[in-house]
Order: structure tokens, then C-alpha cells, then sequence
């Protein structure tokens, strides 16, 4: 993987016999993948010799996905703005945030739940046991 490939140079592989595309600032050789691919070889041929991270992203594609990706790897794609390049690969550092943010809405609304059950045995205790 050391190739690096303008974004003129990758438009030149847009056929079903050489099909390359970028996805998150590297370029992946998906030739052999067209008729592999789960989701069809339409929305590949669609996006061949471009710029694809949207389109990818877009799907939900699991990690296994992010792992079939991998395999095709031939390089890097050298865009001089935008459109992908400076993403990163690494969905992970997004994927840990979210899941601690959730965790903490988790906790929050355990905390919230638990004050009010007590709230509620106290007010329940006042008046049915000590309320006399
Ligand atoms: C270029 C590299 C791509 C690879 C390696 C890839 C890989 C995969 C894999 C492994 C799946 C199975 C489900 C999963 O594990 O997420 C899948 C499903 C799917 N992919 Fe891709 N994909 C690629 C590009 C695209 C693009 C560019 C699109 C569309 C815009 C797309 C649309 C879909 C859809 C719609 C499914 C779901 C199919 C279904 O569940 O019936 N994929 N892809």
C-alpha cells in the first residue's frame, strides 16, 4: 500500500474490469468484489472511480464491512481538499465517544429512575405507616 493516486488519476478506474474507488482517503481495488458485494454490483458501479465515503457511510456498513474493505487496500488517495481525505479511518475514536455519551444518558436516567422510586416508598411510608 504505498501508491498514492489523484483523484484524476482514480477516475481512470471506473469499469467493471478495473474498479477502483475512496473511501475515507484510501483507495481500495474492488474489481473482484463486484459481484461478492451483498448490497449489489449497481451501487459500486455507481460510485467507481470516486470519491466514496459518503456513499459508504451512507449504507450502515458493519465492521465487517470496515474488514472486507481492508483487503483491498492498493493506496492512498492525495485530494487537495476535502471530499473524504481528511477523514480519518479510525471509526473508532467516534464509535467509543457516542458510547460513552450513551452510558452517561444511561446513568443519568438509572440515577433519575432510582430517585424517584425512593421518593416515592418515602411519600408511600409517610402516609400509610407513620401518617397517623
Ligand atoms: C467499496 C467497498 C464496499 C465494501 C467492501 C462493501 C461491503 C459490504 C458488505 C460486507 C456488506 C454486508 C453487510 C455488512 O457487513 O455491512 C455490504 C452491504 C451493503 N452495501 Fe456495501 N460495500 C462497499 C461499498 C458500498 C457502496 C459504495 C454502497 C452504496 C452506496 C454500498 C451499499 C450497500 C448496501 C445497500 C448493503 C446492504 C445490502 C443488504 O443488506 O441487502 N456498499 N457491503
Amino acid at each position: 500500500m504505498s501508491k498514492e493516486f489523484t483523484i484524476e488519476e482514480l477516475s481512470n478506474y471506473n469499469t467493471k474490469k478495473e474498479l477502483f474507488v475512496a473511501i475515507r482517503g484510501y483507495v481500495y481495488d474492488v474489481t473482484g468484489f463486484l459481484e461478492d458485494h451483498p448490497g449489489g454490483d449497481e451501487v459500486l458501479m455507481d460510485v467507481a472511480g470516486q470519491e466514496a465515503t459518503e456513499a459508504y457511510d451512507d449504507a450502515g456498513h458493519s465492521e465487517d464491512a470496515d474488514k472486507t474493505l481492508d483487503k483491498f487496500l492498493i493506496g492512498r488517495l492525495n485530494a487537495p481538499a476535502g471530499a473524504g481525505a481528511g477523514k480519518t479511518r479510525n471509526k473508532g475514536t467516534v464509535g467509543s465517544t457516542q458510547k460513552s455519551l450513551q452510558s452517561l444518558l444511561l446513568r443519568t436516567m438509572f440515577y433519575l429512575v432510582a430517585i424517584f422510586v425512593g421518593a416515592g416508598a418515602f411519600s408511600y411510608l409517610k402516609i400509610y405507616i407513620g401518617g397517623s
